[in-house]
C-alpha cells in the first residue's frame, strides 16, 4: 500500500493507494496539523509515500523527515516540462503549480480530449488542455473564501452571514450582495475562460470542475459539467503506480 499526500495552501489531503489500484481518501486536515495526522498513519504497512505540495518548503521537509524516521521511502512529485503525454505551457515549467500539473496529467491519461479544468480551492485555477496533450495555459484567481475575506477586511460596512442559498440572484441586502457577488465572480471567470477556450480550440471543450469550492457555483449551472472532487490525488495515484 502507498500513502498519497496532497499539501495545499489551506488543507492537506491524505489517501491510501492499495496494490489493486483502488484509492481511498483518509481525510482532509488543516495544513498546520500535518505532523499530528501523519505519524499514526505510518504504523500500518506503507511501502512508500508519494506527495506533492504547493505550500512552503517546511511542509516538504516535515513529510521527508517523518518518513525517514519511520523508514519509509518517499517520492515527491514535481511539475515537469513534459510527462504522461502532457506538455506544460509555461516557458519556466517548474513554476506551474504541481496541483495544476497533476490535474492535467490525470485528465489527459483518462480522456485525451480538449478540456478545461477548473479547480476551486484557496485559489481558483483555470487550465486549458488540448486533446493531443498540449497545455495552452491558464489563470489564477482568488477562491470564494479569499474574495469574501479581502472585501470584509478592507471595508467597514460590508458584512456577511450564514451559508448562501443555491440561487444566484441580485441581492436586496449586504450579506447576500457580497456572497452572490463573489460567486458571480467565479462563474463569470469560468464563462469568459470557456468562451476564450472555445475560440482557441475550435471545439466545445469538456469542462472538469474540481475542489471544494465548486459548492459555491449554482447546482443548476454545474450539473452540465463533470465534477471530479479528487483530481489532484488521482494524478498522484498515477505517479505512484507508474513511477
Ligand atoms: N465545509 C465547508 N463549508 C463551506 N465551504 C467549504 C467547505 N469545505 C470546503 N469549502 C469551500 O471549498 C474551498 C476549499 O476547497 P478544497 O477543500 O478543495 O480546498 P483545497 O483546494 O484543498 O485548498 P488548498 O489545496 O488550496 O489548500 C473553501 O475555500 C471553501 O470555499
Ligand atoms: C495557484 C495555486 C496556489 C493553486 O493551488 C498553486 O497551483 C500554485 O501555487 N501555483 C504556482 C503558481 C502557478 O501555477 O503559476
Ligand atoms: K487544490
Amino acid at each position: 500500500m502507498q500513502l498519497l499526500i496532497e499539501a495545499g495552501n489551506t488543507y492537506v489531503k491524505v489517501a491510501q493507494l492499495f496494490d489493486d489500484g483502488n484509492m481511498e481518501l483518509l481525510g482532509r486536515y488543516p495544513s498546520g496539523k500535518l505532523e499530528m495526522v501523519l505519524e499514526p498513519l505510518l504504523e500500518k504497512g506503507i511501502n512508500r509515500i508519494v506527495f506533492a505540495s504547493v505550500g512552503p518548503v517546511e511542509v516538504d521537509n516535515s513529510i521527508q523527515r517523518i518518513a525517514q524516521l519511520a523508514n519509509i521511502p518517499v517520492m515527491q512529485v514535481k511539475t515537469l516540462r513534459k510527462d504522461f503525454g502532457v506538455k506544460n505551457a509555461y516557458s519556466e515549467y517548474q513554476y506551474l503549480g504541481v496541483d495544476r500539473w497533476l490535474t492535467l496529467v490525470a485528465i489527459h491519461q483518462e480522456l485525451k480530449k480538449d478540456t478545461v479544468i477548473v479547480d476551486i480551492g484557496t485559489a481558483l485555477t483555470f487550465d486549458v488542455l488540448s486533446e493531443d496533450g498540449k497545455h495552452l495555459g491558464g489563470w489564477i484567481a482568488p477562491g470564494y473564501q479569499l474574495m469574501m475575506k479581502s472585501v470584509l477586511e478592507n471595508t467597514t460596512k460590508v458584512f456577511s452571514d450564514r451559508d448562501h442559498t443555491d440561487t444566484l440572484t441580485f441581492a436586496d441586502n449586504t450579506a447576500d450582495g457580497l456572497k452572490n457577488g463573489c460567486r458571480a465572480a467565479l462563474l463569470g471567470l469560468i464563462e469568459y475562460g470557456l468562451s476564450q477556450a472555445r475560440d482557441k480550440l475550435k471545439t466545445e471543450p469538456e469542462v472538469i470542475l474540481c475542489g471544494g469550492g465548486v459548492r459555491h457555483l449554482p447546482i443548476s449551472w454545474g450539473k452540465h459539467y463533470r465534477h471530479r472532487s479528487e483530481l489532484v490525488l488521482e494524478g498522484l495515484a498515477l505517479y505512484a503506480k507508474c513511477r
